[in-house]
């Protein structure tokens, strides 16, 4: 089966600057990645790279044709820093914004209205909906950005940091929902959350500088070692793992 995306020798960056150099990487249905890395690593440039927000510099990124005839279906959830608590947009209005990446003109159809309603309630924030978003919690936040993102019935669900801010019990509901979610569609998990990680992805890429994929949910430190990674170890159950400093 052909990749959803393939990403070829891709260089991408800011001011002519390239982050991430020579990228290879193809996603494929039902994947589930987990993006490592430290910070300023590159992590959410080559997510900006995918959506299309940032020009590849060299390389290139090629999306299968179904995923170009339906307008590149991806559900994007950013990295939620802060957002002023007066900012005048309710949270029903935020979930109901998905639709224009897909398909503005649906955005007052019964279809889009129904399934913001659906999404509203199977996330539990619907006794919210009329909230502005500045005034939620950091998982309300995160729950109502997640219903957006899933509004256009995205083919690939990219995550970045969905667990900052979030409490513990979001956290666990929150990648049992992915789980749930992963057998109908691809997602891009960027976290730093390394033991979490490695108990809900498939496979892993080490981002800094460029991009070390590894087939299996599992690193050893021999393989981490060998790729300058700056991680010590990850891996299921109990073992410590520590993100380190961004190496040279
Ligand atoms: N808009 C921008 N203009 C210029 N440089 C940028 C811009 N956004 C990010 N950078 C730089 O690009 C590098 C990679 O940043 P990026 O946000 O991709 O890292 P990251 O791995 O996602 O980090 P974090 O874990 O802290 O979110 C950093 O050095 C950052 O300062």
């Amino acid at each position: 089966m052909d990749a959803l995306i393939k990403i070829e020798n891709l260089s991408v960056g800011y001011d002519k600057q390239p982050v991430l150099h020579n990228v290879n990487l193809e996603i494929f249905e039902n994947d589930f990645l987990g993006v490592i890395g430290p910070n300023g690593g590159g992590k959410t440039t080559l997510l900006k790279a995918i959506l299309g927000l940032l020009k590849p510099m060299k390389g290139k990124i090629i999306f299968r044709e179904d995923m170009r005839m339906k307008k590149k279906p991806i559900g994007y959830l950013p990295q939620v820093k802060h957002i002023d608590k007066n900012f005048p947009i309710t949270v029903y209005e935020v979930v109901r914004s998905g639709s224009l990446m897909k398909n503005p003109k649906k955005i007052n159809t019964r279809e889009v209205k129904q399934k913001v309603e659906w999404l509203l309630t199977e996330m539990g924030v619907s006794d919210i909906r009329d909230k502005a978003i500045g005034e939620l919690s950091g998982g309300q936040m995160q729950r109502v950005f997640l219903c957006r993102a899933l509004l256009s019935d995205p083919k690939i669900l990219i995550l970045d940091e969905p667990d900052t801010f979030v409490d513990n019990r979001f956290e666990g509901e929150l990648y049992e929902r992915l789980k749930m979610l992963n057998q109908e569609m691809a997602i891009v998990l960027v976290s730093h959350d390394v033991g979490t990680i490695s108990s809900y992805v498939k496979t892993i890429a080490c981002v800094n500088d460029s991009l070390h994929y590894h087939p299996d949910n599992i690193i050893t430190q021999d393989q981490l070692d060998s790729y300058n990674c700056p991680i010590k170890i990850i891996t299921h159950g109990e073992i410590p793992h520590t993100v380190l400093k961004r190496h040279e």
